[in-house]
This record gives C-alpha cells, sequence and structure tokens, in this order.
C-alpha cells in the first residue's frame, strides 16, 4: 500500500500497473483486452419503473456491447479459468444513455485505489517474464480481502460461453424511481437459458479462441438472452466495499429491469472507437459512492488515449 501522500495511486499510475501486468501490449485496452463487439435489444419489463426512473431502463431501445476475457493480454487463452468474463453495454437514446460494464464476479479485488496500485504492483513480472511469488504472498497475506475475487472465480468451473455466463456490476448504485425514492442496487446480468459451464477434460479440448465461434453459433441461432436485475439493498449493506458481497446476496429480493437480446457480431471498430464508460449514466441511476468507483472515469478514457 501506499506509504506516504507522495505514492499515492492515480488512474494515470493504476492504468500503467495494469499494463506493466499484461507486459505493455501496445494498441489494446489496459483491462479486458482480448473481446468481441456485438449489437442487441434491451427491452423494459412492466417493473423497470418501481427501480428506476432512468429512461435508459424503463424504455426499449438498441444496444451496442461487448464480450470480452479478463487481463491485459489480448491473446490470453479462453480456457484460463483464473481470468474474469466481462459484458459491457450501451442502453438508451438521445440523452438517457447509459454504459453498465459487468463482469463475472460479484466483487472487485481492491477496496481502495492504493491498494489496488500495490496488488498490481506487487504482479509486475520480472526480467524472467513472472512475477516474484514471494511478494505476491506478501501482500495477500497482508490484504485478505484482495482474495476475495481470485477465490470466487477458482471456486468455480470454466465458463463455456459468454451467453451462459453470470455478470455482476459490482458496485453499490443508487437508483431513484419516479416517486423520487432512493436505494441501492447492484445489476446482475442474468443468462436467460442458465450456466454454461465445462469441465477440465472438455476445456482441454477446446481451442484458444473458442468463445468467438460459442459466440457466433449461438447468436445464429437466436439464443443469447440475458436477465438485467436489480438486487435490492437492506439497511446496513456495505455500500462502500467492493471486496464484500452484500450480507445474503444471493438470496435477495430482486427485480427484473429489462431483457437483453444480442443479435448480431458488430466489427471491432464500433467497440473500439470509444469506450464503455462507468460514468455515462442517465438520470434515475446514481454514481456509486466508493473510492474504486470515483477513479474509473479517468482510467477509461487514459485507456483509450493510450490504445489510440
Ligand atoms: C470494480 C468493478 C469493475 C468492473 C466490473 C470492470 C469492468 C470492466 C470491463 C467489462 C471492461 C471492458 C470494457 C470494454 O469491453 O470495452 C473494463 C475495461 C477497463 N477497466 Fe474496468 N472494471 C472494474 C474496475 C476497474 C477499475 C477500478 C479500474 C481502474 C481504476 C478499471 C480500469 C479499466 C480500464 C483502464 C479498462 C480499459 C478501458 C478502455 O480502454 O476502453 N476497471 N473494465
Amino acid at each position: 500500500m501506499a506509504e506516504s501522500p507522495n505514492d499515492a495511486a492515480t488512474p494515470a499510475s493504476i492504468v500503467d500497473a495494469l499494463k506493466a501486468v499484461a507486459g505493455n501490449p501496445p494498441k489494446v485496452r489496459a483491462s479486458f483486452a482480448k473481446g468481441w463487439c456485438v449489437r442487441g435489444t434491451y427491452t423494459p419489463s412492466d417493473r423497470a419503473g418501481e427501480v428506476t426512473r432512468s429512461q435508459s431502463f424503463t424504455g426499449p431501445s438498441r444496444v451496442l456491447a461487448r464480450f470480452s476475457v479478463g487481463g491485459g493480454n489480448p491473446s490470453v487463452a479462453d480456457t484460463n479459468n483464473l481470468v474474469l468474463r466481462g459484458f459491457s453495454f450501451k442502453l438508451g437514446d438521445g440523452d438517457h444513455r447509459s454504459d453498465i460494464l459487468a463482469e463475472s464476479a460479484p466483487v472487485h479485488f481492491a477496496r481502495t485505489l492504493d491498494q489496488m496500485l500495490a496488488f498490481l504492483e506487487a504482479r509486475i513480472p520480472g526480467p524472467d517474464g513472472k512475477p516474484d511469488m514471494a511478494k505476491v504472498k506478501a501482500f495477500s497475506a497482508a490484504n485478505p480481502e484482495t482474495l476475495n475475487q481470485a477465490n470466487y472465480v477458482a471456486a468455480r468451473p470454466l465458463p463455456g460461453s459468454f451467453a451462459g455466463t453470470t455478470y455482476w456490476g459490482v458496485h453499490s448504485f443508487p437508483a431513484t424511481n419516479a416517486e423520487n425514492e432512493t436505494r441501492f442496487i447492484k445489476f446482475k446480468v442474468v443468462p436467460a437459458r442458465g450456466e454454461i459451464t465445462l469441465t477440465e477434460d472438455e476445456a482441454r479440448t477446446k481451442p484458444a479462441d473458442f468463445l468467438h465461434d460459442d459466440l457466433g453459433t449461438r447468436i445464429a441461432a437466436g439464443n443469447v438472452r440475458f436477465n438485467v436485475m436489480a438486487l435490492l439493498d437492506r439497511p446496513g449493506d456495505p455500500t462502500m466495499d467492493v471486496t464484500m458481497r452484500w450480507p445474503d446476496e444471493d438470496h435477495r429480493e430482486e427485480v427484473r429491469l429489462g431483457t437483453i437480446v444480442i443479435t448480431g457480431l458488430e466489427p471491432d471498430q464500433a467497440c473500439d472507437a470509444s469506450i464503455f464508460n462507468p460514468a455515462n449514466l442517465a438520470d434515475g441511476i446514481g454514481h456509486p459512492p466508493d473510492e474504486i468507483f470515483a477513479a474509473r472515469r479517468a482510467a477509461y478514457a487514459i485507456s483509450l488515449a493510450k490504445r489510440r
């Protein structure tokens, strides 16, 4: 962790560290570098307005989205079960557009920006191309909450399809409905046809880029569909700590805001020309109050500038 104010983490130092951990590959995203751009539609449920007055969620719209594999290495194998899957989407129209970025774990790997920088710095490879495992171990021992995300991923089988993976927005988002009532929600994006996973034996037979072909096949068959859920808060939930789930989170009351159907693949350029920016949220969904979220707006813009 930062030892003095002079080495306090900034969005720029985090982006540099994300790149360094991956060996500084040029012209790609600092995180979730490998991915595929798609298009689709969003249809609201008739209950969305109970949770939010955001017209991004209460009205139908087209969707631009990107499925991705975690980390800054654009050549990571889809059979790597230590990295996350990502799903980012833009929905809404006109002045009511929102970007939601979600990943296949319900928690982040750091509670503060300084901790995030230290986590990444401990993993920057040395001259032999490998991180110093003693350093990683020592950091983990002193910061046990930074293992929550990796432990969650390691306890689950390998995702067998982007279309069969559950994704979380991780932060606690303040949602305001038409009655002007505000409460915290968490976004959970659930595949309508259930989870698709692979055993270790099945994974061994798959090529490194199998998720792309799988996605194309499933889109052609018309069954790539997700329910966008809002998990509802209870008094006392830890809304400032992104390394923790809410108590009993898997059994929370939840409201289906709407459904996304992915209808086609798009050229990379349609997603690469700009960013999915977590700060783009139309009135009705506010910015999460934690310090990790606050850093994200700048970090994504810095990453975009670096990959141009
Ligand atoms: C805490 C929950 C987080 C989630 C769910 C999340 C999710 C994602 C996803 C899905 C992408 C891929 C975007 C795309 O497909 O274009 C992404 C990219 C990225 N993330 Fe995050 N992220 C999180 C936290 C952070 C934090 C704290 C930082 C840095 C402070 C960060 C930095 C980045 C950067 C630099 C990119 C590449 C942006 C670009 O070049 O367009 N992320 N993130």
